[in-house]
């Protein structure tokens, strides 16, 4: 027993003494066994959450710039890497992509729908049967092409709707409605019609994304948040799949076959009936889940990338003009351009890297896991260590992207073949490697014809007493970043109806 007298220096002692230990950021490695890559100390218990704060990928790039482009974290009791340079990138995603393959288990996925999806899918035969399956149903070339007259149907719809608010002088919701279009484009590829009132998709989505953000899942309070959501979803899907399965109850069926009849096509049936290693039996938990993959997948990220795309062009006329004169040569003002034009679009294609690049929808990608034991560039880093790719911070790395980094320049991209696609690692807004976006071609053609869309017919200005430099940039927090705040515009249209 210490003497009463120093009894309280002592706890004085312990209290400081646990505070360097635990508090003092380090620049070492916390594990002294094994070479790990530097990162601030963790907690006990909750390890480094308390640092991530609302938006992580802004935290994870000034601790980056602290640490270094390979970076140690603990995420509770989970290990953890955070990426941020082209060269890590391409290590973690090309020189050892089938390590870090898997994705990790998230509490939130395991009890619900998704667990028999894709894109939480751990890495492996039911994962690979899953892809095929979207990819040649969904996703490819010939069906990209296939939903082409839908996307012009939708986004016709959406023109008419800004000419009326163009004649009126009208101030429109312009997140709203491109939130619309994307919502409604995706919808009738997948579930065969435009929204359904019965249900909120949009809403429990928007949810889920942002409940996947978070990475104090723990918590259980977002706990039953989620189980609401994905209770929510699994309650539509379950109702449109029944109108499928017995049409006389849709509303207004269409002739094309959607994505939910293809998938029924297969049910009771292998999902890939060449796979010799792998029998998955397609059941209509399967069907739900990947549903849900593709929706989310298709409308999150393209809308997100379009709303920031028509709020950088608000901001810079100079460059909204100059892809209106590029579009203008092309196709003039007598008619609306098409999908076929967008391939002679060079600065469009410039346009929609940049905004990729400052605005990478999913500034984190979705969280890879190791499948075992490796070391890179000296560093260990053990089995089921959970990674992270700052899309975001190499996105604007003043290195890579020169002093102007976080300007909106997509001149930047003339004298070099820099793509988005995931074969250079400097842009990597749709990942890259096994686990890269399989649905990259349909959201990069989304993207494209409805900004193509809203620019060449409409010119468009901020709402009085708003002025371009004071135009509210900030974003919302989860697996994707959306504007913080409603875009408000108001459109003048500026084509010559002479044809109709
Ligand atoms: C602008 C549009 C899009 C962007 C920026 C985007 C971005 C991404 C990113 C960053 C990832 C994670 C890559 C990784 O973890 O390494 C991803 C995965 C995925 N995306 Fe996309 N995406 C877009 C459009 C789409 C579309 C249209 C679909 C489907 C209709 C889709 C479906 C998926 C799926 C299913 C995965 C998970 C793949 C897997 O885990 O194997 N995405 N996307």
């Amino acid at each position: 027993m210490l003497p009463q007298i120093l009894a309280i220096p002592a706890a004085i002692f312990l209290v400081i003494f646990t505070f360097i230990i635990f508090l003092k950021p380090q620049h070492n490695n916390w594990n002294s066994t094994k070479r790990l890559p530097p990162g601030p100390k963790p907690l006990p218990i909750i390890g480094n959450l308390h640092m991530l704060g609302k938006l992580p990928h802004r935290t994870l790039q000034a601790l980056a710039t602290k640490y270094g482009p390979i970076m140690s974290l603990k995420l509770g009791q989970v290990p953890a890497v955070v990426v941020s340079s082209p060269e890590f990138a391409e290590l973690f995603l090309k020189s050892h992509d089938m390590v870090f393959a898997s994705r990790p288990k998230l509490q939130l996925v395991e009890i619900t729908v998704a667990r028999k999806g894709l894109a939480f899918r751990e890495y492996g035969g039911y994962w690979r049967n899953v892809r095929k399956l979207c990819t040649m149903q969904l996703l490819s070339a010939s069906k990209i092409e296939m939903f082409g007259p839908l996307r012009k149907k939708e986004l016709g719809l959406l023109v008419n709707k800004l000419k009326k608010a163009s004649d009126s002088r009208d101030v429109v919701d312009l997140s709203d409605l491109i939130s619309e279009v994307v919502e409604n484009i995706t919808y009738n590829m997948i579930l065969g019609r435009s929204k359904d009132d019965r249900f909120d998709i949009k809403g429990v989505i928007h949810e889920i994304m942002n409940l996947l953000g978070t990475f104090n899942v723990g918590d259980y309070r977002l706990k039953r948040r989620a189980m609401k959501a994905f209770k929510a979803v699994d309650e539509a899907l379950d109702q449109i799949i029944n109108d499928h399965e017995h049409p006389s109850s849709i509303e207004s069926p269409q002739s094309n076959k959607d994505f939910i009849d293809m998938l029924l096509g297969y049910m009771n049936q292998p999902m890939d009936p060449h796979d010799h290693e792998e029998r998955h039996i397609v059941g209509r938990a399967n069907i739900k889940a990947i549903v849900l993959d593709m929706i989310a997948g298709a409308f999150d990220t393209s809308r997100t990338a379009i709303e920031w795309g028509m709020s950088e062009l608000i901001k810079y006329p100079r460059t909204m003009n100059k892809i209106q004169n590029e579009i203008e040569a092309l196709v003039g003002i007598h008619r609306q351009v098409e999908e076929k034009d967008l391939e002679k679009l060079p600065y469009l294609d410039m346009v929609v890297k940049e905004i990729l690049r400052l605005y990478p929808v999913a500034p984190l990608l979705v969280p890879h896991e190791s499948l075992e034991d490796v070391t890179i560039n000296g560093y260990f880093i053990e089995k089921n260590t959970r990674i992270m790719v700052n899309a975001w911070a190499i996105g604007r790395d003043p290195r890579i992207w020169s002093e102007n980094c976080n300007e909106f320049f997509p001149e930047r991209f003339e004298d070099n073949d820099v793509d988005v696609k995931g074969r250079d690692f400097r842009l990597i807004p749709f990942g890259s490697g096994r686990r890269g976006c399989p649905g990259m071609n349909m959201g990069l053609t989304t993207t494209k014809i409805v900004l193509a869309q809203l620019v060449h017919c409409f010119s468009w200005e901020l709402p009085l007493g708003i002025s371009r430099k004071d135009l509210d940039m900030s974003e919302d927090s989860g697996l994707t970043i959306p504007r913080s705040k409603h875009l408000l515009a108001r459109p003048t249209y500026r084509l010559l109806d002479d044809e109709a």
